[in-house]
């Protein structure tokens, strides 16, 4: 196989607690994560000249090895001495610094596209186990579908999937890091944690108002006290009928749930007519894992 053709799917996360700091600054989390069929589409080709040459559509993006696709193919092309070499074209979708496991997300196709493509042999346990060492989601990324996230995001336990519905996906025009999140919660006192037992009992019963109804994320509060318009964006979702809406893990993009594409497309020319954001999308959820 000399050329390979990926979807790297974002993620939302239906669940998000946070259970305790591990001494190198990580957390223990408690995640319910769900990818959604909005993708950045990748293309890899075998070249002659060995090395990785990386091309994106997002000029603000790096091309070395700050990319975490350059970062995946590195790590596999080293540890198998790979001869030739990759051309990889990232064509991307999903917001960047968003909350939706984009650079993630492309490592994990990255992983998936060099093990074929150079016939590696590696399992998918085996590509996670690597995965992990790019960043906490990458494992998650490489599984996808609704699974239930602990450990710092790598121990992963599948879930029923989600029931059917309507996505609506904005982010406003701000950038949040994941760590300044993460280090700002170490300050605060967590009152309230979200119900995961409670969501993972709504998927069992395939029931999405219940699902939607125990939604919570830890990490909204300490974001949205930065930026209050995140709350904003999750009160006209929700008076645009949704089950409910939340923050995506660190933020800043905030989901919504919808039983109908109608009201989610609502919804989303309410966000843009009231300028809280400018990357809106009407999407679904999408369940299959990677095979
Ligand atoms: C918050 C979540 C929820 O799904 O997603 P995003 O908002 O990034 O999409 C994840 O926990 C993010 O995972 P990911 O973005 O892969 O994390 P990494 O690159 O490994 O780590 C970035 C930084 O986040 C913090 N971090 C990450 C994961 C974790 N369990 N505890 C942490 O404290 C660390 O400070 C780390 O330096
Ligand atoms: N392939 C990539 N796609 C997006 N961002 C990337 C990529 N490689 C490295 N990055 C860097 O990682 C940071 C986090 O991006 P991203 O993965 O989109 O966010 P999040 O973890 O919040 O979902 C960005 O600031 C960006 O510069």
């Amino acid at each position: 196989m000399d050329k390979m053709e990926l979807k790297a799917l974002g993620k939302i996360n239906l669940g998000l607690d946070v259970l305790g700091r591990r001494e190198n600054g990580y957390h223990d989390v408690r995640m319910v994560m769900q990818t959604v069929y909005l993708y950045d589409q990748i293309r890899m080709e075998k070249t002659k000249k060995p090395g990785i040459e990386l091309l994106t559509n997002l000029f603000y993006l790096p091309v070395n090895e700050n990319n975490l696709a350059y970062q995946a193919a590195d790590l596999l092309m080293k540890e198998f001495h790979v001869k030739e070499g990759v051309k990889i074209t990232l064509d991307k979708h999903i917001p960047v610094a968003a909350g939706m496991a984009g650079g993630s997300s492309n490592a994990a196709a990255v992983l998936f596209g060099i093990n074929r493509m150079f016939s590696l042999g590696l399992s998918q346990k085996e590509l996670m186990e690597r995965g992990v060492t790019l960043g906490a989601d990458v494992p998650y990324c490489v599984m996808r579908g609704t699974v239930l996230a602990e450990g710092i995001g790598e121990i992963l336990t599948p879930l029923p999937a989600c029931p059917k519905c309507h996505v609506l996906i904005a982010k406003p025009p701000i950038s949040v890091s994941t760590k300044l999140v993460y280090e700002k919660l170490d300050s605060h006192e967590i009152e309230n944690h979200p119900d995961i037992d409670g969501i993972i009992d709504g998927l069992y019963d395939q029931d999405i108002t219940k699902v939607a109804s125990r939604m919570g994320n830890v990490l909204e509060k300490v974001t949205i006290e930065e930026y209050p318009v995140i709350e904003q964006i999750k009160n006209v979702m929700k008076e645009q009928g949704a089950l409910n809406a939340m923050m995506s893990g660190s933020g800043p993009t905030v989901f919504g749930l919808y039983e109908t594409k109608e009201k989610a497309r609502k919804a989303a020319a309410k966000i843009r007519e009231k300028q809280l954001a400018k990357q809106v999308y009407v999407t679904g959820i999408h369940n299959a894992r990677r095979k």
